[in-house]
């Protein structure tokens, strides 16, 4: 009898150990085992190679040989935004103020949980070996961006092998800025990179990488009337269950969908979340699609303006496209934010703008557009420009895969041959106007994107934002 009392006072005392995590609250049995979840956060949580790939080889098509590449990446796993962790944190106060034991899927909480933001200096920035919660978080933006250099160097390490010294672009937001540096760390001594820090401030006008920022006609709420259609019951439910189950915690509907981004965010500093296992997988598949379809009509081919915002981009990765011959450089590697790189894809059209989202039911058949597979945290878009024998082509390369343009891929490696590719670029850019339908001259009087060529004699180097 005293030795199970003695057992179980230990026992108990053990798991209040602080952060110790024994047994089932064993961070080894978790890390891992979440996967199947990521994709469903809606880019918040971490990278994940694009699950549409359609077993294209991503190496150069036989004989052929690579005359420009350019890469448009995202900066990796990250902490919260400081608005988004307002909203987590209102939620985490409501579950800190329960005097009750937890039941159901809120049990955890019983055992000494520790809340991931544990030093507001984190937020807006990248998670690192040495902010992270866990010490075996595998999701750390610093890892993801190193690995990231590590996979250039084995795919495209020809590229720079005798071109060690080069520039490589980040928008000024601190965590694009830090994956950069990471990436040029991950690349190792042999490099002598020097890193152009780009202003994503709006004063900065059309010379961004971050367009968005530049941009005070875009309106957030222009499609709320298309958005609010999306039948948001499941967060009720989830709401009403977790109450039902814990007598007296009045979660909402809103703290229920904070829970996702708490999911995603926790799985980015600790590496694993209990927070994650909260939800059924329906619930999952409901919020996956209420995240697609928010960025469709905020920042995808659902919004009309969005081809205009992207084309800033878009035109100036086209201009040295047109001048590998004669440029020095080969190799173009820039990083900004997701919603850059979703307003650039749109611009390209290889995100699918025949068939809008619809907000009445989540469609199965026929919706190619899942934005977490197009800009987890770490996302990277390649674009190739190779030469076969007298041809030369163009392709596009999303997250680890070859994603052929719709009606632009006969070429080797379902490339499009290169004349062809800008007679499609062309009809692309045709009538977009990022200056007029940003009202960029509002904010900045600079209408033109340069960095790319006047870096060298400029040296870029913009304060850092937390934005
Ligand atoms: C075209 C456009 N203009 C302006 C905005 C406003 N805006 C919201 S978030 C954001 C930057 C991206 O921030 P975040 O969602 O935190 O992306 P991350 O840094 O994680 O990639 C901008 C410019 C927008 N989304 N789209």
């Amino acid at each position: 009898m005293f030795k199970s009392i003695v057992c179980s006072v230990l026992a108990a005392s053990l798991v209040n150990a602080g952060t110790i995590p024994l047994g089932k609250l064993a961070d080894i049995a978790k890390i891992g085992t979440q996967e199947e979840i990521i994709p469903f956060l809606g880019g918040a949580g971490p990278y994940f190679s694009f699950p549409g790939d359609y077993g294209i080889s991503r190496d150069l098509p036989e004989g052929c040989e690579m005359k420009q590449l350019q890469m448009l990446g995202r900066h990796g796993e990250r902490y919260p935004t400081y608005s988004k962790a307002k909203t987590i944190k209102k939620t985490w106060y409501k579950l800190s103020n329960y005097t009750r034991q937890f039941n159901g899927s809120l049990t955890f909480l019983n055992d000494d949980y520790e809340f991931f933001i544990t030093d507001d200096n984190d937020l807006e920035m990248e998670t690192t070996f040495a902010n992270s919660d866990d010490v075996l978080n595998p999701y750390t933006g610093e890892m993801d961006a190193k690995r990231h250099a590590r996979e250039f160097l084995q795919q495209y390490g020809y590229m720079v092998e005798n071109k060690t010294s080069f520039p490589i672009f980040a928008a000024s937001s601190e965590r694009v800025h830090d994956t950069a540096q990471y990436f040029i760390d991950g690349l190792g001594d042999g490099f002598n990179i020097s890193l152009q820090t780009v202003s994503e401030a709006m004063s900065a006008g059309a010379n961004t990488l971050s367009a968005g920022n530049a941009c005070p006609g875009w309106d957030e709420d222009a499609n709320d009337d298309i958005l609010d259609e999306y039948d948001t019951t499941y967060l009720d439910d989830i709401a009403k269950r977790l109450n039902k189950e814990n007598k007296g915690l009045n979660l909402t509907s809103t703290d229920a969908n904070t829970l996702f981004a708490w999911c995603a965010y926790e799985l980015n500093s600790r590496g694993y979340s209990d927070v994650c296992d909260i939800f059924s997988k329906d619930e999952l598949v409901r919020y996956s699609y209420g995240q697609d379809l928010t960025s469709f009509y905020q920042d995808g081919p659902g919004y009309d303006m969005i081809k205009s915002v992207g084309a800033n981009l878009f035109n100036a990765t086209l201009k040295l496209l047109k001048q590998s011959e004669t440029q020095d450089l080969k190799v173009w590697l820039s990083f900004t934010h997701d919603t850059d790189i979703l307003n650039y894809l749109t611009t390209i059209g290889i995100i699918d703008d025949k068939n809008n989202l619809t907000a009445e039911y989540v469609p199965f058949m026929g919706n190619t557009f899942h934005k977490s597979w197009y800009v987890p945290q770490g996302a990277r878009v390649y674009t190739e420009k190779f030469q076969c024998s007298n041809d030369t082509y163009v392709r596009y390369v999303i997250n680890d895969a070859v994603v052929p343009l719709e009606t632009c891929s006969t070429g080797p490696g379902f490339s499009c041959e290169v004349n062809d590719f800008y007679d499609y670029a062309e009809k692309r850019v045709a009538g977009t106007d990022f200056l007029k339908v940003c009202n960029v001259s509002s904010v900045s009087n600079v209408t033109k994107l340069s960095f790319y060529w006047d870096w060298n004699t400029t040296h870029y180097n913009a304060t850092l934002l937390k934005q």
